[in-house]
Formats: structure tokens, C-alpha cells, sequence
């Protein structure tokens, strides 16, 4: 099965500002994890990031007919966008949002997540395990 795995904005520089908050973990390792933990169950995985808006709802149409899973960090996207919202919505597969965060401890602006109201489970405050928990419930799931 394929695993689409979506990055948002700023994760890109993920582990080279911020420490407090990301510790060290860079989108590189995540990707590892990802990896690592999709090829223990026979799932290939599809992993990217923007920091575009439209292009992660290009990406997510392309789970219409091309996946069989999504895992997705919209990053701030998550608090403002009912375009990902609305494009999660229009999918029949399993999409996972994971944060590595517990946004619910954060910011209050940070309390607002458009793309939890749509996806199929929120993983959130694991850090970088968050990512392979994400891997692991979406194997389960396709597992049936
Ligand atoms: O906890 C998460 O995974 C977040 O999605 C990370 C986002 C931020 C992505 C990384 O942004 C960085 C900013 C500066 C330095 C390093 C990373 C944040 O806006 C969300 O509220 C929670």
C-alpha cells in the first residue's frame, strides 16, 4: 500500500531553530522514521514538504486515486485553512494529522485545528514517535 506523508510550512528547517520547542529532530529524521516503520508493515511511502497552501491541497486530490493512506502535519496550517480542511474532508482513505507539539498546551491561536475536524485521528505532543505512531495506526487500519 502507499502512504502519502505531508509536511507544511517551516518544517523544512525543522532542528535548525527552536530547539525548545522541536528539540532537535530535523525533517530528514522524520523521514527516516517514516520510512523505517512504513517498510515493518510492506507500505511504500510518499513523503513531502511545502510551505504552499495549494500545494498541499494539490497533493491531497492526488490521494483521490493515487494512495491508500495519508499522514499529514499541516504545521500553522492547521489553524487557519479550511481548504485543507475541505480538501481532508473529500477523501474516502485514512488521513492521520500528526503535530509534534501538543498544540493544546500552546498558544490559544494554536487551539484551533481545521484539519482535526476532518481527519480520521490527531496524534499530537509525541514529537518525532508521533510520526511513526501515525505510521503504525494507519498500517492497522489498512490491515482492516
Ligand atoms: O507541533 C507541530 O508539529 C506543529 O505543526 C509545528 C508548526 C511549526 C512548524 C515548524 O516551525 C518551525 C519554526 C521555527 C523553527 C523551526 C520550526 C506549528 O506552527 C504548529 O502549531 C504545530
Amino acid at each position: 500500500m502507499r502512504i502519502l506523508v505531508l509536511n507544511g510550512p517551516n518544517l523544512d528547517i525543522l532542528g535548525r531553530r527552536d530547539p525548545a520547542q522541536y528539540g532537535t529532530v530535523t525533517l530528514a529524521d522524520l523521514e527516516a522514521i517514516v520510512r523505517a516503520e512504513a517498510a515493518e508493515h510492506g507500505h511504500e511511502v510518499d513523503f513531502r514538504q511545502t510551505n504552499r497552501e495549494g500545494e498541499l491541497v494539490d497533493w491531497l486530490h492526488e490521494a483521490l486515486d493515487d494512495h491508500d493512506a495519508v499522514v499529514i502535519n499541516p504545521a500553522a496550517y492547521a489553524h487557519t485553512s479550511v481548504a485543507l480542511h475541505d480538501a481532508v474532508e473529500a477523501l474516502s482513505v485514512p488521513v492521520v494529522e500528526v503535530h509534534l507539539s501538543n498544540t493544546w498546551k500552546r498558544e490559544p491561536f494554536r487551539h484551533v485545528d481545521h484539519v482535526a475536524t476532518a481527519a480520521t485521528a490527531v496524534i499530537a505532543g509525541a514529537g518525532a514517535d508521533g510520526y511513526r505512531l501515525a505510521v503504525a495506526h494507519v498500517a492497522a487500519l489498512l490491515r482492516g
